[in-house]
């Protein structure tokens, strides 16, 4: 059974169709990759699913209940939390006070009740605190928890990103180039972090031009193509598929005639 259903989504901008009529589903625990060459349609359908942009058309379902269009903290709060290619970390907190503001972003508590430190909103503070450290612990910055986040290696804040998104206890994780800026081996660090998290249940997005990357961890891939899904299959078919081959090749020729 789908946790993730994505629906005819089309999207146009001026007489654009940056997407067009694009379906897939994602089960829970499964590694799902969108490819496709530079101006595909990947960030626009990550957008669209995740309720940043209103789909033009289709609908995105999320354990079978219509979500399309809510507002991206109303969809975090039912389970679906996504990450952004440009880092979203507050530079000057420490690692672990980045992990707590990503709790915060679901809490519904009242905030005089924070305010006036009531014992249930100190219970409360405590426990963020020891699910941060969990957090971090399971993206391997336990020890850096009290430094400074902008002190942190690429690859250490790209899993911290996750970390915070994991706050939000996400059945659906949207990553968009999670490994994107790093390099071998903090791309394997974070690798091997996506596949722990999807065997632990969560079903994973995964927007990535690290083709290598994409085919080790991937079980499904989704391709895209002037905003159309042209391919989808295993790595190994979408890696055998001549639409695929020839998207990519067409892609260079078309770089190469617009450096030369
Ligand atoms: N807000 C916008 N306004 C107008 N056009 C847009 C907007 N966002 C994207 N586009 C256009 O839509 C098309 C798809 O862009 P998109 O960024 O989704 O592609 P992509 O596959 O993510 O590309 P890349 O791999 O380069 O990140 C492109 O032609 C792009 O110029």
């Amino acid at each position: 059974m789908s946790i993730l259903e994505v629906k005819g989504l089309g999207i146009s901008f001026g007489g654009l169709r940056a997407v067009n009529d694009v379906s897939f589903a994602v089960k829970p625990g499964e590694i799902v990759s969108v490819i496709g060459p530079n101006g595909a349609g990947k960030t626009t359908l990550f957008n669209m699913i995740s309720g940043v942009y209103m789909p033009g058309v289709g609908q995105v379902f999320l354990e079978g209940q219509d979500i399309t269009a809510r507002a991206p903290y109303l969809l975090a709060r039912q389970g679906l939390t996504r990450t952004f290619q440009n880092l979203q970390i507050f530079q000057e907190m420490t690692v672990l006070e980045n992990v707590i503001a990503g709790f915060h972003l679901t809490e519904r508590g009242p905030i005089w009740a924070d305010l006036l430190s009531w014992p249930s909103a100190r219970k409360r503070a405590g426990e963020v605190r020891n699910g941060a450290y969990e957090l971090l612990t399971r993206v391997r910055l336990e020890k850096a928890a009290e430094e400074e986040a902008g002190n942190l290696s690429y690859g250490a804040l790209k899993r911290l990103e996750i970390a915070r998104a994991l706050a939000m206890s996400p059945k659906v994780l949207l990553l968009d180039e999670p490994a994107a800026g790093c390099n071998a081996v903090e791309t394997e660090e974070i690798d091997a972090l996506i596949a722990e998290l999807a065997a632990s249940g969560i079903a994973i997005l995964l927007v990535e031009h690290d083709m290598k990357m994409v085919m080790r961890i991937s079980n499904h891939i989704v391709v895209l193509d002037h905003g159309e899904k042209i391919a989808e299959g295993t790595p190994t078919e979408v890696s055998r598929n001549p639409d695929v081959i020839a998207a990519y090749l067409g892609s260079e020729e078309e770089t190469a005639h617009a450096d030369g």
